[in-house]
């Protein structure tokens, strides 16, 4: 199937939902109300007696010999039954993490016309606007994201990096830097747990790919009706996800199918296991998990997060360690550059994306429908 040229996707008139919110307070159009069977639960029916499990990373890095064996065992266990945890002492200096979320507040309260001066264009996914919508009938996400790509450098667009605020920049790069040694740090100790050197995957993922996603949920008069994100899992190795303090609970994760809240823990990260990596280099051993958010009625929600993967140009697929025959190879060999380009060209649903990878299904060889770089189009 040839590529479709970008220009070709037509996605319909897309509501900027802050100026929606304060246009037009209860107003829902109909691109946003979700059919029956995805709309959220209420909150007091959701799963309550289970909570993501916590990792505290400075008994990783300088806990005594049987902390650290214990944490390693805790970690294992997050990753392979939960695919998310929360993970506190994790170093990242607590006031930057303040000045991240206060900068990205203060570019989500700038006028439209400001942050249209950075728009992602339909197709691609970096910028302002609503990523992943490829076609006019598809729903819409009750959220308005900022995206850019940070690491190697070739993937960044200039012209999206905001010149308001003033320190927009300067944050989003210093944050970075410390996210990617976390996921570099988180990494390490991860392979520990698998039995595998801890240079393993730093070894194999050559200058990891980096971009940051900036969510910003209004309020929404019906959050009965809507989602603030579809569900979806994440296309990379590890996503961390931070959440503002005091705001709203609304990032929730599918657990023995149902949905789990992750309630904020004051200055904790939440990661989670990216799907393309973890599940295929681990061969399903540790679990990407499919999560979404949910609005609220009266209350707004930030949640920042860095996503961390394979450099474009390696190839993965379970390693040979973790396959034999209790746990035969479930996953074919790829190009992550190719994983990336099938992730950022289709709408979010569940684990769909995955089937890409998977030895036996049917369509996993289809070509993408788009011919966008996996980051994005530059013009
Ligand atoms: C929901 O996931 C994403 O939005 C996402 C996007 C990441 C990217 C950008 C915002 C710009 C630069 C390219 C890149 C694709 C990394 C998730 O990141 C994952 C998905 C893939 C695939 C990946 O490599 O990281
Ligand atoms: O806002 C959230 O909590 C979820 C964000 C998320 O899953 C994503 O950006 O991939
Ligand atoms: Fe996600």
């Amino acid at each position: 199937m040839a590529p479709v040229p970008i220009s070709l996707i037509k996605v319909g008139h897309i509501d900027d939902v802050q100026e929606l919110r304060k246009a037009k307070p209860t107003t829902i159009p109909e691109r946003f109300v979700r059919d029956r069977t995805e709309r959220p639960v209420p909150a007091t029916t959701l799963s309550q007696s289970s909570s993501i499990p916590i990792i505290d990373f400075s008994k990783l890095i300088k806990g005594n010999k049987e902390e650290f064996h214990n944490e390693i065992l805790q970690l294992a266990a997050a990753c392979e039954e939960w695919g998310f945890f929360q993970v506190i002492n994790h170093g990242v200096d607590l006031n930057l993490l303040e000045s991240i979320d206060k900068t990205a507040m203060e570019f989500f309260m700038l006028p439209l016309e400001e942050k249209q001066k950075y728009p992602m264009a339909p197709g691609t996914i970096q910028g302002y606007g609503q990523a992943f919508v490829f076609s006019e009938d598809q729903k819409l996400d009750w959220c308005n994201m900022f995206a850019l790509g940070i690491e190697p450098q070739y993937i960044r667009n200039p012209k999206l990096w905001p010149k308001r605020p003033a320190n927009f920049s300067e944050t989003v790069e210093l944050y970075s830097k410390e996210a990617r040694k976390l996921c570099q740090n988180l990494l390490k100790y991860i392979a520990i747990s698998l039995g595998l050197k801890g240079d393993v995957f730093e070894k194999l993922f050559g200058v990891a790919v980096q971009a940051i996603r900036m969510n910003y949920y209004p309020p929404c008069s019906r959050p009965d009706l809507v989602l603030g994100l579809s569900p979806h899992s994440d296309g990379s190795a590890l996503t961390v996800l931070q959440q503002r303090k005091g705001y709203s609970v609304g990032l929730q994760i599918l657990k023995d199918e149902k949905w789990v809240p992750v309630q904020p823990i004051p200055d904790a990260l939440v990661i989670n296991i990216g799907d393309s990596i973890e599940q295929v280099l681990t061969n399903g051993k540790y679990k990407s998990v499919e999560h979404r958010a949910v609005t609220h009625k009266e209350k707004d929600r930030l949640s920042i997060v860095t996503f961390y993967a394979p450099s474009y140009d390696v190839e993965i697929g379970p390693m040979q360690e973790l396959v034999d025959e209790n746990n035969p190879c479930k996953y074919r060999r790829y190009n992550h550059g190719e994983y990336s380009k099938h992730y950022v060209t289709n709408k979010l649903q569940g684990k769909r994306t995955l089937d890409f990878a998977k030895t036996q299904a049917s369509n996993s060889n289809k070509e993408s429908p788009l011919s966008t770089p996996p980051w994005g189009n530059h013009n």
